[in-house]
């Protein structure tokens, strides 16, 4: 799908970005900070029983130990599709709070 499209179905999946690579691919990201190490895998779990059920699988990103990064994104096609936003909204329907930093997940709550 066009920039322009994909711009238009970015308010159904809410905390995600539209981001552009070097190469110009389009691709939803997201990312959170989870309590530990351990517990960024069980959000990949979790997530991976989504792309599962699917048939449609993100990239995932474990990073400086709590930081898990999604990029979702048709490497078919080496765009956007709609499977890629319908995964976008499940991830985001998970329930995955208890596993999140809840100092640093929420930045507008920080008192630094
Ligand atoms: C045959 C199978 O459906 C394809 O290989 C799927 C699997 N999951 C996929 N996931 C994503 N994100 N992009 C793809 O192009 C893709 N292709």
């Amino acid at each position: 799908m066009t920039e322009e499209t994909a711009n238009q179905l970015m308010p159904q999946v809410s905390g995600w970005d539209l981001v552009k690579n070097d190469c110009g691919t389009l691709k939803l990201h997201r990312s959170w900070k989870v309590k530990t190490f351990t517990k960024g895998l069980e959000f990949f779990q979790e997530v991976a029983s989504v792309a599962e059920a699917e048939g449609h699988h993100p990239d995932l990103h474990l990073v400086g130990w709590n930081n898990v990064k999604i990029d979702i994104w048709t490497h078919s096609v080496g765009g956007l599709t709609e499977n890629d936003f319908i995964l976008a909204a499940k991830v985001n329907g998970l329930e995955v709070q208890h596993l999140l930093s809840k100092k640093l997940s929420k930045p507008a709550q920080n008192s630094g």
